[in-house]
């Protein structure tokens, strides 16, 4: 069993723990572009304002960084080790998929002083990361698993694989909302079934994506039915319409009650005066995130659907819809170039 020990970062005084994940998962919305200035300026403004734990990655963690998913700017490994020397109290978190990224790159996300290892599967494929989990608590590193794309599985089968995940050393299970597909009460159920599968044997987290407008409220309903771990970046600076925004939901919880220890104006300013100057663009809700949210779409789509649908001269939002239907999994971005000529053909038919 893998018991929540001494190594999970948990301070008394918060009732959940925030993971701002602008550094990780906004590398989609910047196209992996970081730089080391950016990733200095950001760490030190959240930092400053409490967020207890700062995730810094290529979008698609360790090992991303390929033809496939789209080049870092900067080597992942060095906005590491640029985060942990900027941050004063924050731990820096770093995301991996095993199969895109592999064991060395764990020890040398450790070696440039990250101190807290996440590992992301298919929300039914909790099997493929027992050996990473086993690498990461042998070697003492904080553990959290990412069950993806979880709208897609039910809350019973998702508790079954959180159990794979907890025995093979997972501190705390993940529900990953990675579609923005889940409403409410589709929350709380996996929550609940979570909470209830692991007991004290791990800690239950979530990560909302806003694609259907429901970020802060789902991470609340994530709250209230059990979760102590939540995902957020500030400016939602993520994928799809990006994740729910830090900023919003510390007000919530100050409003409700719920300590989060991160300082409401400061984390507001540095939404405002840090994130917001290194974004692109803002992440919107718009007909693109929106379909994705209502056909169940993983949002690191989104980037590379546009790319296809602007190559093909063909609809996004179709596109997006139709990669729904075939139920597309993270690793099948491929197939949004057959869908993309699908629909090139059908056009031409018409
Ligand atoms: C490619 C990894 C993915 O972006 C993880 C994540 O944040 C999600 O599934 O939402
Ligand atoms: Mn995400």
């Amino acid at each position: 069993m893998a018991l929540i020990d001494g190594t999970v970062h948990f301070d008394p005084a918060w009732d959940v723990r925030v993971t701002d994940t602008s550094l990780r998962d906004g590398s989609h919305h910047k196209r992996h572009q970081f730089t080391g200035d950016e990733v200095r300026a950001i760490v030190g403004a959240l930092d400053a304002s409490g967020v207890p734990v700062i995730e810094v990655t290529h979008g698609d963690g360790l090992g991303g960084s390929s033809f496939n998913y789209g080049f870092s700017k900067t080597p992942e490994q060095e906005l590491i080790k640029i985060a942990v020397d900027t941050a004063q109290q924050a731990k820096i978190a770093f995301l991996m998929l095993p199969g895109l990224g592999i064991k060395e790159d764990i020890i040398e996300a450790q070696g440039n002083g990250a101190s807290i290892c996440r590992i992301a599967t298919h929300c039914t494929e909790a099997d493929v990361s027992i050996q990473h989990f086993g690498l990461a608590r042998e070697r003492g590193l904080e553990t959290v698993g990412f069950l993806m794309m979880a709208h897609s599985t039910s809350p019973e089968k998702l508790a079954q694989q959180a159990r794979i995940m907890a025995d093979a050393g997972c501190q705390c299970v993940y529900v990953v909302d990675s579609a923005g597909a889940l409403v409410l009460e589709q929350v709380s159920e996996r929550i609940e079934a979570l909470v209830s599968e692991l007991g004290n044997d791990a800690q239950v987290g979530f990560h909302g994506h806003e694609n259907l407008g429901l970020g802060v409220a789902n991470s609340i309903a994530a709250v209230r039915a059990g979760a102590k771990q939540i995902d957020g970046s500030t400016r939602r600076f993520g994928a799809g319409a990006g994740n729910a925004p830090v900023e919003a939901f510390v007000g919530v919880c100050d409003k409700i009650g719920v300590k989060t220890g991160i300082d409401f104006f400061a984390i507001a300013d540095a939404a405002e005066d840090v994130v917001r100057p290194t974004m692109p663009a803002e992440c919107l809700l718009d007909r693109q995130a929106l379909m994705m949210g209502y056909a169940g779409v993983y949002s690191s789509f989104l980037k590379h659907a546009e790319r296809q649908a602007e190559r093909y001269d063909v609809s996004a939002a179709e596109l997006l819809v139709r990669a729904g239907k075939r139920k597309l999994v993270g690793g099948q971005e491929d197939q949004l170039i057959d869908i993309a000529l699908e629909l090139q053909r059908e056009a031409a038919a018409r």
